[in-house]
């Protein structure tokens, strides 16, 4: 264990993108199949691990939507929101927003309530029991139509007040921003933030689309800004902030090698870059692993460490009281450690 490693694990954290369906981890994926009883088509947790080599984005999505058949009752979505926040507890993180993908799961028959409320119960009991903040996030999915997400966004009327927003995931290429043009407007008129996944895959129109277009709060990805140099200015000076996920772009080879990850390159260009897991399950780590291994191959100092760190508060939505407790804490550790 290195030094730097040591520094990154002390450091209080915030993960801004993470969808809680990603975070199922094999044995809970037997777990919760054998008490479903639902058959699956691996014999051990080393054949699923094996599974996952993906070549592209939707390569790991049809796992990813085919492991998540195990989800079936309200427990089952406790149980996984509570086992993520009981993983990055160990990892220091203090704050996590969450997406959900609800259409993944009431299209197979499993009740709207039931998916939002395990999650709310655990993150209110991730909450009382290791002090995490937390906010949910409903994620429509690209690649079915704009009809499907508003009358997702309808079943989600009971719990308005308890969402932060809404995102925009799945399959990119072929799926703009645009295509959700209206049901964005009409979140947004809710009081809803707006978060949406482009340039992971997709080309920086679709991040040009998802500013002007969505209105976005945030942008998921983002990687493919740097392709024009006007859109990177231009997220520069509005102090857009990016949820990048190292180990996602690794898996998902978005990245050949993490030696050639942008995350330096857009940090010194003055992007408001944070480092999230995604799926960790699927991608092979939770928030400090991303930290350790893209510090280890981009060489970042405890500097860059501290810039990403503080941009994960910045960009997250949180308490001022709580946000000044944190970067108080994070002033003292980046100080003495
Ligand atoms: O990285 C992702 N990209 C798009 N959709 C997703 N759904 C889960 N993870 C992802
Ligand atoms: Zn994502």
């Amino acid at each position: 264990m290195t030094q730097l490693h040591e520094f990154i694990k002390s450091l209080p954290k915030a993960e801004l993108h993470l969808h809680i369906e990603g975070s199922l981890e094999p044995e809970q994926m037997f777990e919760m199949a054998r008490r479903n009883g639902i058959a699956l088509p691996y014999s051990t947790v080393d054949d699923i691990r094996t599974a996952y080599a993906f070549g592209n984005l939707q390569e790991f999505l049809d796992l990813y939507y085919a492991g998540m058949s195990v989800l079936q009752t309200r427990q089952d979505f406790y149980d996984l929101t509570y086992a993520y926040l009981q993983r990055i507890h160990a990892d220091n993180c203090r704050h996590v927003e969450i997406f959900f993908d609800a259409q993944a799961h009431t299209e197979r028959g499993i009740a709207f309530a039931d998916v939002i409320e395990g999650i709310l119960n655990a993150l209110e009991q991730g909450e009382a029991d290791f002090g995490i903040t937390s906010h949910l996030i409903l994620s429509f999915l690209r690649h079915l139509s704009e009809e499907d997400a508003f009358k997702t966004l309808e079943q989600a009327e009971p719990y308005y007040d308890r969402l932060l927003g809404v995102g925009l995931d799945s399959s990119e290429m072929g799926h703009p921003p645009s295509k959700f043009e209206r049901v964005f407007a009409k979140s947004n008129a809710l009081g809803l933030k707006l978060f949406a996944h482009a340039g992971e895959e997709g080309p920086p129109i679709y991040v040009y689309e998802a500013l002007d277009i969505l209105k976005v709060d945030r942008i998921d990805h983002g990687n493919r800004s740097l392709e024009d140099d006007a859109l990177v200015n231009r997220l520069v000076s509005e102090g857009m902030t990016l949820t990048v996920c190292p180990l996602s772009n690794l898996k998902l080879c978005v990245v050949d090698d993490l030696k050639n990850h942008p995350l330096k390159t857009m940090l010194d260009l003055g992007l408001a870059v944070t480092v999230n897991s995604d799926d960790p399950s699927y991608f092979g780590g939770y928030i400090n692993d991303n930290y350790i291994r893209i510090a280890d191959a981009l060489d970042l100092s405890k500097d860059d460490i501290v810039k990403l760190v503080k941009n994960g508060f910045d960009g997250a939505y949180m308490s001022d009281a709580r946000k000044c407790e944190v970067m108080e804490e994070l002033k003292i550790r980046s100080c003495t450690t």
